[in-house]
This record gives C-alpha cells, structure tokens and sequence, in this order.
C-alpha cells in the first residue's frame, strides 16, 4: 500500500470504528460482524470489546492495583541495575507518591491543618461556578465573573493562613515529607489547579468575555503554592496540566473528587466524570506498559532477545484494554456530545498569560490537553517517534520527571537496531504492531475530536483547552488543528 493510500484508508477506518462504537446498533452490528471473520474485522472487534467492564471503577481499581504494586516492586528492584528502571522508579516514588497512578489524598481532614481552609473555600465555591443557563449579554456574565472572583478573594484572605501555608511548602521543599505526606502534597496541588481554574474562568460555561481577557491577577494565596509546586514538578505554567487537574483528580479508591459542574443535571456530571476518568484510567492500565518498556529495555540491553521478545508482546497486548479506556467513553452515550464543549472542555483551558517585560507582547499559557498525556509520550520515545510537543511546551505542562523517563526511554529505545531474522524479525513485527494499534488510535481520535469541538457553543469563540482561543471562523480553527492530527498520523511509523 501506498502511503497515501494508507492514509486514506485509515481516515476511512477511522471514521467506521468511530460509527460502530457510538452507534445505538452497536450490539447488533458487534454480533454480525462477528459472524464473519474478515481479518480486518477482528481489529474492530478487538478494540470495540464491549467484554470489560470500565465503569465499575472501583473493582478496576482494587484488582490491577495489587498486579500493578507487584509490577512497581518488581521494576524498584531493577533500579540499580538500568538507567531506565530507575528514572521509572524515582517518577513512582516521588511524584507519585510510592504508587502509579499517583496517589492523591483529597480527605483534607488528614492535611496538615493550614491547608485545610482551601477545601473548605472549594465546597463554598463550586456550586457557585456553574450556570444553569449562559448568558449571551456580556454585561450580565461581567457581572456573574466580578461577584465569583470577589467571593473568592474573601474567603481566601479570610480563611487562609499564607505565611503558615509558605513554611508547609518550604518544609516539602527541603524533604520533610513527614510533615507534609507526598500524598497529601498532590491532593493540595490539584485542589490549587482547580481553584486557580475557577478563579480564572469565573463561569461555566466559559464566556466570550472571559476568554478575550489577556491576563489575569490571582490572589497571593492562589500564587504563592502555586508558584512553588509548579517549581517543585519541573513545571513553569500558569495554567493547570493533565496531572494537577485530572489524573490526580481522583482519590485512592478511584472515587472523583472536585467537581466543575455540582448540583446540575446527571448528564453533565456524569460526562464530566467519564471525560476525567478515561486521564486517570490510561495510568491504572499504563502501569504493565511502562513495566514491560522498562523491562524489554533492560532485557535487550543484557542480550536476552527472548525475554525482550515477550515484553514487547506484552506492550501490545496490555494496549488493547487501556485504549478501550478512550474507545469506550468518547462517544455520545458517555459523555454526552451537547454537555463537552460547554459544561466541560472550557474549564481546562487557560488563554492568558503575563506582558513579556522584553518587547510588551503577551505571554499566553495553554491548559490541558491529551497531548499531555504520560502513556503517549513514553511509547513515543518507545517507537523511536519524534516527540509531539516541542520542549516549551513540555517545560510547562509536562512534570519534569515524567519527561526525564521519556527521555532515557528513547535513549535506550532498541528498535532502530533490530535485524529482520530470527528473534530480532520478531520483535521488529511485535512493534508494528503497536504501531498499527496506535494508527488506529490517532485516526480514531482524528475522527472524534471534530464531532466534540463542532457542537453548538453560542456563548463562546472557538477555543481548545490545549490550543486556546483559535480563529474566529470553526472551518478554519479545524483545519488548523487537523495539521497536527494529520501530521502525527503521518509521523507514526
Ligand atoms: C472529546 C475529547 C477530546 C478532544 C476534542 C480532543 C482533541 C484533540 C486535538 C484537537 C488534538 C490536537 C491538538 C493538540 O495537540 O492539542 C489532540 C491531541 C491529542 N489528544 Fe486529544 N482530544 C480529546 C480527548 C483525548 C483523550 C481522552 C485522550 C487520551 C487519553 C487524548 C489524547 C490525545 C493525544 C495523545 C494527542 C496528541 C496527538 C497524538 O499523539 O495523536 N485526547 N486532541
């Protein structure tokens, strides 16, 4: 096949997987397509699997937490042996608090005590944040935003004790972890991302008059440990990242813990809720991935080409289950392609940014986007794959010692060297493989992501949290972010 051909194809595979899966027929559909066994019908049988069970989150959660803590163990005792098992190791040891996915403690009783008035200021202010109905008259929603941000401004120079709050984070900072668990450090830094989110867009849905703002100033007790997490993850963005904000936004049970969209209907939390745990889930159901990257690594490196054969058939194995994570939700009946855009996207984004001191121009962050996301970037640098973000971008959004794993990933990556015979011919088709599974995934992705962003939206300009505000026309902010899509598509090979 022609690369254009390809191409063509995939899109095309894309868009009747996407199709299949959102459909009301799909049962029907799933049943007769598996009375042929057309080969290419088996991979969409293999990712539309309706067999697991993702919304018992708590049954998935207990049962491949026990398999993933014997996985971590397993790589902790390979550290001294390989770069890369211990750059994977000090990620889950520090950043994620001894566990992958990070544990995050949102039980503020346990906190040490002056970081207790921000939770407090989260449950007095969250059913404040969403509106039942947006305004289009930007008097009122300038109104809406001044009363929101006063609020806020008041309870936090009432409530919070800075200085007490500063010596906290100075203790962290110098080890004390004893003083400030690790856990309780990363249910803190989300608890800020949220409140620095909601200060910034002040209403849900996110307004036309919000988003033309150019900066913003955040009160000092939204600064200060701000400021100094960011510092301590490797991080240099004002706005929130895929970590603080989603995949830390969950309690060690697997319960969802601050919410954008309290007291409205069960279709916008309950979207809202899908959207955030698909984050959350990639790394329940990355932990095996990262194990087995790590372990095919240090296998290849001691010569053992049969052990390293079996890891890189785990990775594509264990790929099928998490990117039924995505497949599973990103359709209509899970979250709900009239709620997205509005009651859930716009509160991920960022837009603004300081004046540049240099030549007066505006400094704009970006907010969160998929792109961020751990697994995608490890198998990048997995595959030999160029990185999709440039290096600012990861400076400001990605934590420094997840990028540090990525980076002595693809520096011990091994398939550029493999032979096409014997067990290097196999491991070589093993990885593409993974490669076609990840084809699938992005043209799939492609296919999605136009149908959430093209939905009515009248009390807002385009925008993605990832890429901000676009042009004002939607044809043209589409075909803008197609580029990427497309190109990455085309740069996965
Ligand atoms: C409806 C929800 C979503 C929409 C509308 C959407 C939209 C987009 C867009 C427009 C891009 C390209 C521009 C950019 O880099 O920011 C992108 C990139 C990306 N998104 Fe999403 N996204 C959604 C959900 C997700 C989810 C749930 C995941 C994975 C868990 C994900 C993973 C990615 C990745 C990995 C990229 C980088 C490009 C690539 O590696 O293929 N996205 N997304």
């Amino acid at each position: 096949m022609t690369p254009l051909s390809e191409f063509i194809f995939l899109s095309v595979l894309g868009s009747i997987f996407t199709l299949i899966v959102s459909t009301p027929w799909r049962p029907w559909l799933m049943k007769r397509l598996s009375q042929h066994t057309i080969p290419s019908f088996n991979l969409f049988k293999e990712f539309t699997r309706s067999g697991i069970v993702f919304s018992d989150s708590t049954n998935t959660h207990n049962s491949t937490g026990a398999l993933n803590k014997q996985k971590l163990d397993a790589i902790h005792d390979l550290s001294d042996c390989h770069e890369v098992a211990s750059s994977f190791s000090t990620l889950v040891q520090q950043d994620g608090a001894g566990c992958w996915p990070p544990r995050s403690n949102h039980n503020e009783k346990t906190w040490p005590a002056c970081l207790q008035a921000y939770k407090d200021i989260y449950h007095e202010m969250a059913p404040l944040l969403p509106a039942e109905n947006a305004s289009l008259d930007d008097n009122i929603n300038e109104r809406r935003i001044f009363e929101f941000r006063t609020r806020f401004v008041q309870l936090l120079s009432q409530k919070v004790d800075l200085a007490e709050v500063q010596r906290l984070l100075q203790a962290a900072d110098a080890g004390r972890w004893d003083v400030f668990p690790r856990d309780a450090y990363n249910g803190f830094y989300c608890c800020v991302a949220w409140c620095r989110h909601a200060y910034r867009w002040a209403s849900i849905p996110v307004v036309r008059l919000a988003q033309l703002e150019k900066s913003i100033a955040l009160p000092m007790e939204l600064v200060t440990p701000w400021n100094s997490m960011q510092s301590h993850f490797g991080l240099d963005s004002e706005s929130g990242n895929n970590m603080s904000n989603l995949v830390l936004n969950f309690n060690p049970a697997g319960g969802y813990a601050l919410k954008i969209n309290t007291g409205l209907s069960t279709l916008i939390q309950s979207s809202e809720e899908e959207f955030a745990r698909i984050f959350q889930e990639v790394e329940v159901l990355g932990v095996p991935i990262y194990c087995s990257i790590v372990e095919s690594i240090v296998a290849y490196a001691r010569g053992d080409k049969e052990s390293c054969l079996e890891h890189v058939r785990d990775i594509k194995g264990q790929l099928r289950p998490l990117l039924s994570s995505y497949y599973d939700r990103v359709h209509d009946a899970k979250i709900a392609r009239s709620v997205w855009l509005s009651r859930v996207q716009g509160f991920y984004a960022w837009g603004v940014g300081p004046q540049n001191n240099i030549n007066g121009e505006w400094e704009k962050f970006d907010g969160l986007s998929g792109n961020q996301v751990l697994l995608f970037q490890a198998l990048d640098a997995f595959l030999g794959l160029e990185a999709y973000l440039p290096r600012l971008i990861q400076e400001r959004n990605v934590p420094h010692l997840q990028r540090r794993f990525c980076k002595v990933v693809k520096k011990h990556a091994f398939r550029g060297q493999l032979a096409d015979e014997g067990v290097d011919g196999k491991i070589k088709k093993e990885f593409e493989d993974i490669v076609k599974r990840l084809r699938v995934f992005r043209s799939a992705h492609r296919t999605r992501a136009k149908v959430y962003l093209t939905q009515p939206a009248p009390e807002r300009l385009p925008m993605t949290a990832g890429k901000s505000l676009l042009k004002e026309d939607m044809d043209q902010s589409l075909l803008f972010l197609d580029q990427f899509m497309v190109g990455r598509l085309q740069q996965t090979v």
